[in-house]
């Protein structure tokens, strides 16, 4: 058994930075106290969800969020996958997930690769590329319990980026994401739990909760969906910190009975 205690945390984002990273915190040591040893923060998790705002947040590595969340990872003794928040280098800004290790370490960051530019009719509109800058790495993090894959919300939807990370040795697919009202229930579990069947891994969608004050309204709904595609936890739309407990061996098994991925014939696609 290779068992993993995991705590999604839930929370709402507010306006104000300061504020955001003490939540977080607060929902990481509640975390810790109930025995997890990966805790997951959503996408933008310091900032709101909005374009203009994203270099205003920004913050060049290691500014005051990345150093709070190395603390908090160190304090708690757990792998922390930091969510994601607007990071800036050479005048650019990236929407990059940070993940410490248990000492504090940075054992990697992911800098979300596409962008979200989207025009919905009657529904979402968002042009994330009017601030940010995508980012062009696969990121697959080895750590002691668990090989993770790491991607940031609209990434979720690219399967050859999924099937890469697995590929390469990824056991648990993490995507902090924050969907809104108009593809959170068309889209959110089917795409976590697809993921999850197509490569016979773990999947887990970290989401913001739904605050009412807040200009993007996130569908909240983080889950977690094994390796035969069943969610074995989800949230609702309000503020929690989600528990769960996973079995990695459980992927052998399941890799055993239907050898998916051994049936696959690259050379013809
Ligand atoms: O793919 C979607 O529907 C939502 C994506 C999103 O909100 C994001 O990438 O931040």
């Amino acid at each position: 058994m290779r068992q993993v205690k995991i705590g999604i945390c839930q929370m709402a984002v507010e306006a104000d930075k300061t504020t955001n990273i003490e939540k977080a915190g607060a929902m990481i040591q509640n975390a810790a106290r109930n025995g997890c040893i990966l805790a997951v923060l959503p996408e933008m998790f310091n900032c709101p969800y909005q374009a203009d705002l994203f270099p205003r947040y920004a913050e060049r590595y290691p500014g005051e969020t990345a150093e709070a969340l190395s603390k908090m990872a160190a304090s708690h003794g757990l792998i922390l996958v930091g969510g994601s928040i607007p990071e800036e280098e050479a005048g650019r800004v990236y929407n990059t997930s940070f993940v410490f290790g248990p000492h504090g370490e940075l054992l990697g960051r992911h800098r979300k690769v596409h962008l979200f530019d989207v025009a919905i009719q009657g529904g979402t509109v968002f042009r994330e590329s009017d601030s940010l800058t995508a980012g062009r790495e696969i990121t697959v993090i080895r750590t002691e319990k668990a090989a993770l894959g790491i991607g940031v919300c609209y990434d979720m939807r690219f399967p050859e980026m999924a099937r890469t990370m697995v590929l390469r040795g990824a056991e648990i697919l993490i995507y902090p994401a924050a969907f809104g009202p108009t593809t959170g229930p068309a889209h959110w579990e089917l795409i976590l739990r697809n993921r999850a069947v197509d490569n016979q891994v773990f999947v887990i969608g970290a989401a913001p909760a739904f605050n009412p004050l807040a200009d993007y309204q996130a569908y909240g709904h983080s889950l977690v969906a094994d390796p035969w595609g069943r969610i074995v936890a989800e949230a609702g739309q309000e503020e929690t910190l989600l528990l769960v407990e996973i079995d990695l061996d459980y992927i052998t098994r399941v890799r055993q009975e239907l050898p998916l991925l051994q049936h696959r014939h690259p050379e013809l696609y």
